[in-house]
């Protein structure tokens, strides 16, 4: 004879302690970071504001790590960074914000306003598109091969006030105490390393450029921002660590 099964109310509850299990033996996030990338530097501060845990994953710009065929098989443009989400890859710093800020909603990099989003997007990709390609190692290091190191430094400040000139006119309605107003929004994780950059690696003088001097003041006291920076990453060298 046929036994039927009898319903046992307590058994309904169990796949949903074994996802929570799951959960918990989660793969941390892993980011491919280079201490000194501008470009991964964005993404740390994404991933601390919104209070996401991850493994650090050193590919080291200087020694070549990112022509190695493991790198490649992660970004085949070769450039950091890159984050692994389980099995979800995704490479260049714009996707991968707003990738992170699609799966962990906590803590908006967009604001609800559409004119402040839309100043959000132009600014990031001022900084992405317009700015950081013109002073990355690579195009640097081919400006120094063919016309000299001082052509590369005044082709990298060239551009960096080209950009910064823009920036300052585009966010003067806009600004507060960050970027779009006082809330921190997605263009103050392209801001923030793009502006320390310019001043310690490329001597712009930032007295011409007020809005984001100020801005960049009120950066360094945000701890998501701070553990960010590059001295404070596990490559630095120790001489630059702070
Ligand atoms: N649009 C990309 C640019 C990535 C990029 O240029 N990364 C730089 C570091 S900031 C890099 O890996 N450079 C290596 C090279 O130039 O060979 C992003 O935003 O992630």
């Amino acid at each position: 004879m046929l036994r039927r099964r009898r319903w046992i109310p307590w058994l309904r509850r169990l796949p949903l302690k074994e996802a929570n299990s799951e959960e918990r033996e989660k793969p941390k996030l892993k980011l491919y970071s280079y201490w000194m990338s501008s470009c991964a530097w964005r993404v740390r501060i994404a991933l601390n504001l919104k209070g996401l845990d991850y493994e650090y994953k050193t590919v080291n710009l200087l020694k070549g790590d990112h022509f190695s065929d493991e790198f490649q098989k992660l970004n085949p443009l070769g450039y950091v960074p890159v984050l692994v989400d389980e099995d979800i890859v995704t490479a260049d710093s714009f996707a991968i914000i707003m990738y992170l800020e699609e799966k962990y909603p906590q803590h908006s990099l967009l604001p609800q306003n559409l004119q402040k989003r839309a100043i959000n997007y132009q600014a990031a990709n001022i900084v992405a598109s317009n700015i950081q390609p013109f002073q990355n190692l690579a195009v640097a290091k081919y400006i120094e091969e063919k016309l000299g190191s001082d052509e590369r430094l005044s082709w990298v400040q060239h551009h960096i006030k080209k950009g910064f000139a823009a920036l300052e006119k585009l966010l003067a309605e806009h600004t507060g105490k960050y970027a779009t107003g006082d809330e921190v929004a997605l263009a103050d994780l392209f801001l923030a390393p793009q502006i320390a950059g310019a001043v310690k690696r490329f001597n712009i003088n930032m007295a011409e450029f007020p809005l984001l001097e100020k801005l960049n003041g009120a950066y360094s006291e945000l701890p998501a921002f701070q553990s960010a920076e590059p001295g404070k990453q596990p490559d630095a060298p120790d001489n630059t660590k702070s």
